[in-house]
């Protein structure tokens, strides 16, 4: 997964540098201390004061739980089964030996389960991350938390940052779209939810027609993961998960992220979501007429002042001012606007802020819900009986707005009188009608703001947090953003005219400080120090590097992608490949058609491998499906490449239909796709003409082993037998040496050369090792190769065997009397390849083909996502 190539980044914030991040710039960065920040605003202590309605006891609470440090947090992820095989770890083996760690006379606390957090898969501890680094008894819970984090098994995430996909109510089948994804933690989240149950599917489906028994252990799990839940496509998970962000590197971070989970289902895009593009999909009834994508599920985690991260981002003790929100308080409605335009009617949009101030919360809510037609057609969502173990307070009806110099308002009357009597006319300190509560009379008057959602640091010491559900009951058309009314301005000439600054130039002015609060997510302390990112924080504009390959021609609250083929309004041009988006000479889509090898990088920007689809009938694709002896069963219609040409070079990718469909009908119309597809099938080098040169990758396998064919495959029961491959980097097969290999030895001696699937059946009685998995594994004449990455086999002898044994490589040797032999040679060259390939596995190094980025903006992305990941561990143990 790129793990440890790309290097790991140290702690954030913290001035410590990362080991490889170091050693890259030639020597150890100077260890830097941070100047100690005063926890005291006035501003910011009275304005949230007079808002947040609170006895004087717990006010106090509050705000004592701001100025503490936050908890560490993290949550297991993937799949449920594993993620709870990994939580069972953190129970039985760790926490029982850090209850008995005593640290300067006091005993520590263990971790603890989030209580309302489903299968007690998020967890929180008060330990000092100093102490867990330093403090020798914890070195063992520290490795753990190191080795899983940075195979992905466990998350970094702040516990308040985990609600709102919860509240999402989302299900297998569902097509969601995450509006400001990245770096991607909640994402994540809805990815797991996706897949939810679809191991089990097809275990189920494949038995259908293999006629084998259910496996004991496998029955209960299949029936919880019942096969109507998502059954059109054999078992395999159909729904769709659209991750955006309009920052090109944030969207690299995403991918990084969520590449961890294998999943066929999801797409990348990097547009501003203001103006999120409609999204052609197929029109079985129609096929003439065009027919746009519409979401049953849409998150808008909005970026946000962040001022829910005091505890974390303790520099905004420093830097909060009130012009913060109210500059983000017109981006935050337009994107709430067009999420609900793209909404399925019956649909949900959640919207979350990490802020506690009301102009990015119920003011946006409420502005949303106006411009979209009111309570009729769009309800906030009661969710008061979900989540019952999480503590919250009701959203607020009434609220005031403090401006830039720190004036409290109560009303748009209020500031519209003040405003008539001002020689310049212009509203003071760039307040809005939109921002303040809807006014007695007005359909949104009377809207049910208290079923929003807020939690604060000391309900149960955590981040702050805003939450809303809302559901669209019907479609309509949105009011234009012109309609809201604009202070009265009058000019020195005398003539009327409408707000003179508009709220996004403002908002430009102060992209220093918003640069802060983009995200609760901790990535933030380090980027701010070293990228300028103005295009965050430019609320109308889509980050430069969009905007020249992405020209939006039309307003999108007239365009109102059109659903099922309805036509697209008469009085609106239609979003088609000219009118919607223009793309430059220079896009993706002109050179995909001129079938022409492009430069890597476009003078304009970044340049994106298109997506080609590889015709069933091409000859890799058959011959891999032979050698594989894949049943027909498994699609053949869902293979891609990532090249102008169109012919599989390096590796060869799998998508679901859908995204299928999404990226082949939308191929040229401007769209920013920036990642689709699992890898499934990686080129290397091969013995011999009979051997297939496609081997399977490791994250390709969980979808198609089910589906290889006898032949090549091997079942392996013993967990001794699994330690010597997972130790043993080529263990030796040649002359007796396979007998060794214990109950595969027979297998693997008779087994035609080439790569093969391990099927890995535990025969039971032991709870570490339970986990069913299957990984690919390469003969050669002379020794076998598990093809994973070192840190997967690390991590798989640490939490299988709690074995810390350094893994051996004994190679063909490569003197002379050695490789006297042809196929020894074979096997030495092969060798060679198979580790790098085994290494580069999850990492585009090994993948020439996919050059999303100047080189140097994927290595900066990816390390820094690797960063936040690693640096989960090394916080969480720090
Ligand atoms: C609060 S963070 C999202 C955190 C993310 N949901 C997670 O859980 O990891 C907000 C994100 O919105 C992105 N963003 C800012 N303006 C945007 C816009 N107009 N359209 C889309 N994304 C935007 C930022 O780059 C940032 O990554």
């Amino acid at each position: 997964m790129g793990r440890g190539k790309k290097g790991h980044r140290g702690g954030r914030g913290g001035g410590r540098g990362g080991r490889d991040r170091d050693n890259k710039r030639g020597g150890h960065r100077p260890y830097e201390t941070w100047p100690t920040v005063k926890k005291e605003n006035k501003r910011l202590e009275e304005y949230y004061n007079a808002l947040v309605d609170l006895p004087e006891d717990e006010r106090a609470e509050f705000w004592a739980a701001l100025r503490r440090e936050l908890p560490n947090s993290f949550r297991f992820c993937g799949s449920k089964g594993h993620a709870l095989a990994v939580k069972r770890l953190l129970q039985t083996r760790y926490i029982p030996e850090i209850t008995r760690i005593t640290h300067e006379g006091v005993t520590v606390e263990a971790p603890k389960p989030v209580p309302w957090y489903p299968d007690g898969l998020a967890w929180s501890m008060t330990t000092p991350k100093n102490v867990i680094r330093k403090f020798p008894p914890f070195a063992a819970f520290q490795k753990f938390l190191v080795s899983e984090t940075s195979v992905g098994n466990i998350s970094r995430q702040e516990v308040v940052s985990m609600i709102p996909p919860l509240l999402m109510d989302v299900k297998p089948g569902m097509t969601v779209l995450d509006l400001c994804a990245a770096p991607g933690s909640k994402a994540a989240q809805l990815l797991e939810m996706i897949h939810r149950g679809e191991e089990a599917r097809i275990r189920q489906v494949i038995r259908t027609f293999s006629g084998d028994e259910v496996k004991s252990e496998d029955a209960l799990e299949e029936e919880a993961a019942r096969l109507e839940a998502d059954p059109s496509d054999d078992g395999r998970a159909t729904g769709l998960l659209i991750a955006n962000d309009a920052d090109y590197k944030r969207s690299h971070m995403l991918i990084h992220q969520l590449k961890r989970l294998s999943s066929p289902n999801m797409i990348v895009t990097n547009q501003d979501a203001t103006m999120y593009p409609p999204l052609r999909i197929p029109n079985p009834e129609n096929p003439s007429k065009p027919n746009y994508l519409k979401f049953d599920r849409i998150l808008a985690d909005v970026p946000c002042s962040g001022d829910g991260t005091l505890r974390k981002n303790v520099n905004l003790w420093k830097d909060w001012t009130p012009g913060n929100a109210l500059g983000l308080h017109l981006t935050q409605v337009r994107i709430l606007v067009r999420a609900l335009q793209m909404l399925k009617p019956g649909g949900r949009v959640v919207y979350s802020t990490c802020s506690m101030n009301p102009v990015e919360n119920e003011a946006v809510v409420a502005a949303a819900i106006e411009r979209c037609g009111g309570p009729e057609k769009i309800e906030i969502i009661d969710c008061s009986d979900q989540l019952p173990l999480l503590k919250r307070k009701p959203g607020l009806r009434k609220w005031q707005i403090m401006d830039k110099s720190a004036r409290l308002w109560n009303s748009w009357d209020e500031v519209e009188e003040y405003t008539k009597s001002t020689g310049d006319g212009i509203a003071p300190g760039r307040l809005v009608e939109t921002m303040f509560p809807r006014p007695a009379g007005s359909d949104c008057a009377d809207l049910p703001l208290e079923r929003c959602m807020r939690v604060y640091a000391h309900q149960q010491d955590t981040g702050g947090f805003f939450i809303t559900a809302l559901h669209k009951n019907a479609e309509f058309k949105a009011k234009p953003e012109e309609n809201r009314k604009q202070p009265v301005q009058t000019k020195a000439n005398g003539n009327v005219n409408a707000g003179k600054r508009p709220l996004e130039e403002e908002a430009k002015e102060e992209a220093g400080v918003k640069k802060l609060r983009l995200s609760e997510e901790p990535i933030k302390e380090e980027r701010i120090k070293e990228e300028p990112m103005e295009e965050e924080v430019a609320p109308t504009e889509a980050p430069a590097e969009v905007k020249t390959e992405v020209e939006v021609k039309v307003k999108l609250e007239d365009v109102e992608s059109p659903v099922n083929g309805d036509a697209v309004k008469e009085d609106a041009p239609a979003p088609t490949d000219s009118t919607f988006a223009t793309p430059s000479a220079a896009t993706p889509a002109a050179t995909a058609q001129e079938q022409q090898p492009e430069p890597k990088i476009k003078p304009n920007g970044p340049y994106e491998e298109p997506f080609k689809f590889l015709p069933s009938e091409h000859e890799v694709i058959k011959n891999v499906a032979e050698f594989y002896k894949i049943s027909p069963r498994f699609p053949s219609d869902r293979y891609m490449v990532r090249n102008a040409l169109g012919e599989p070079a390096k590796a060869i990718y799998y998508t679901s239909a859908l995204v299928r469909d999404i990226l082949v009908l939308n191929e040229g119309r401007g769209v920013k796709f920036v990642h689709g597809g699992v890898k499934m099938f990686v080129k290397q080098d091969a013995p011999s003409a009979e051997v297939c040169r496609w081997r399977i990758q490791s994250e390709g396998m969980p979808i198609l082993h089910g589906y290889v064919g006898p032949e090549r495959v091997v079942v392996l029961r013993k967990k001794e037998t699994l330690r010597k491959l997972l130790v043993e980097m080529f263990p030796k097969i040649a002359g007796d040496d396979w007998k060794r290999m214990d109950e595969i030895g027979e297998r693997v001696r008779d087994l035609a050369l080439g790569c093969c699937v391990l099927r890995v059946e535990p025969e039971g009685g032991d709870e570490d090792f339970a986990e069913h998995m299957a990984l690919p594994l390469w003969k050669s004449f002379q020794s076998l190769n598990l093809m994973l990455p070192k840190e997967d086999r690390t991590a798989m002898l640490l939490r299988i065997y709690n074995d810390t044994t350094p893994l051996i490589n004994m190679g063909i040797q490569r003197d002379g009397k050695e490789t006297k032999k042809a196929e020894e040679g074979k096997d030495a060259e092969m060798e060679d390849a198979a580790a790098a390939a085994a290494e580069g596995q999850q990492t585009d190094a090994a993948d020439v083909e996919v050059l999303d980025a100047p080189a140097a903006e994927v290595e900066t992305a990816v390390t820094d996502d690797q960063g936040e990941v690693t640096a989960a561990a090394g916080d969480a143990n720090a």
